[in-house]
């Protein structure tokens, strides 16, 4: 293995030739995965900047675990590069990538205790068993675990796993940390804690971190760039507002959530749920119906509206908003909005 390859297990890390000048952690370029008569990932390009958190999201089964596999280097490519830096690494194996991946099940080894298993990558590198505890010991202090390092997986919470799970793959300092679905495992308490942790981490170390999820509130809190993919495509690759508010196609604004996707002029136009208003009067109405459903989240009111055309929208409304006319299912009722909060759709 040469200096490059070396992804920095001996102290600090050696940045690979023109690492520093890269402006991309990672950059996939025309990549393609087709397993026997399925293509899962169709040729798409990615340039994910330096020291982001990037959120691969979309509906199971359009490519992204297969993505994440490929830029780990456990999965090769159909065709296309990979390059981390600007290092072409589509050929090297996993642990010349400069990458490390965290898997949903953590994989910690049942045996061994949370010191041992944060420190067996470095024991399959060589390096010297006190260099490594020590350095284990520094990696379970950063997830905040320094206190459990003597206890096997059997005796940790699924919470605890995954923090000692986060520190192993964290050892040997990659430049980019690739998490499959790393939250799901986790009760919804937890999992917000552990999103907070992860961005955390990723702030302070300022490496790369690639995300693989299905929850649109998970990428949405997490990601500098989202990249909403279906059925081997990306179909959007921008800043979690920018998504949000500029959804490119009738796809992705239904798939983030929280728009009305509806006929426009030109073809269909979303209109995010939070701009709409209900009212009564028909003169001002966008979409006529009447209220199918009412739920009350707290601070807002989602009042579900199907139109005399069949067509289901939504209103997401301030409690107060809500409660100074309140709706009920049944209702007549309309649906409105300004032009200026309507977004022409590509498709
Ligand atoms: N080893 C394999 N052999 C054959 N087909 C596969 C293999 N791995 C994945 N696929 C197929 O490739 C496509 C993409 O799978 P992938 O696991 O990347 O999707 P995903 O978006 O991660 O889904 P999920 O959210 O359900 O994990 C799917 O149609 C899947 O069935």
């Amino acid at each position: 293995m040469n200096a490059h390859s070396d992804p920095g297990v001996s102290g600090t890390p050696v940045p690979p030739a023109g690492y520093k000048d890269a402006p991309y952690d990672v950059e996939l370029v025309a990549v393609s995965k087709s397993y026997a008569g399925t293509i899962a990932v169709d040729t798409i390009s990615l340039r994910i900047p330096k020291a982001s958190y990037c959120c691969l999201l979309g509906p199971s089964g359009c490519g992204k675990s297969t993505t994440l596999r490929m830029i780990a280097g456990h999965e090769p490519v159909s065709a296309g590069d990979i390059l981390i830096g600007d290092r072409n690494v589509t050929d090297n194996p996993p642990i010349a990538r400069g990458t490390s991946m965290m898997f949903q099940n953590y994989a910690l080894f049942p045996h061994m205790s949370a010191l041992d298993n944060v420190a067996y990558s470095l024991k399959v590198r060589g390096v010297p068993k006190d260099e490594r505890r020590a350095r284990a010991r520094e990696f379970l202090d950063l997830v905040q675990m320094g206190q459990y390092a003597e206890r096997p997986p059997a005796l940790l919470s699924g919470g605890q796993q995954q923090r000692v799970a986060l520190a192993r793959a964290l050892i040997t300092r990659p430049r980019v940390l690739l998490l499959d679905e790393p939250l799901s495992a986790l009760d919804p308490f937890l999992r917000e804690r552990m999103r907070g942790e992860l961005k955390r981490l990723q702030r302070e170390l300022q490496i790369s971190f690639v995300h693989v999820t299905h929850s649109q509130d998970e990428a949405m809190a997490l990601a500098d760039l989202v990249v909403v993919m279906e059925a081997g495509h990306i179909r959007q690759a921008a800043p979690a507002r920018d998504i949000f508010e500029k959804p490119n196609t009738a796809f992705v604004a239904r798939f983030i959530g929280g728009h009305n996707v509806v006929p426009g002029g030109n073809g269909s136009i979303a209109v995010r749920a939070d701009r709409c208003r209900i009212g009564s009067s028909a003169d001002q109405a966008r979409l006529t119906g009447h209220v199918s459903s009412v739920e009350y989240l707290g601070a807002l009111v989602r009042v579900g509206l199907i139109g005399d055309n069949g067509l289901e929208a939504a209103a997401l409304i301030s409690d107060r908003t809500f409660f100074a006319a309140p709706v009920e299912p049944g209702q007549a009722a309309a649906l409105t909005w300004s032009d200026e909060d309507a977004h022409a759709l590509a498709d």
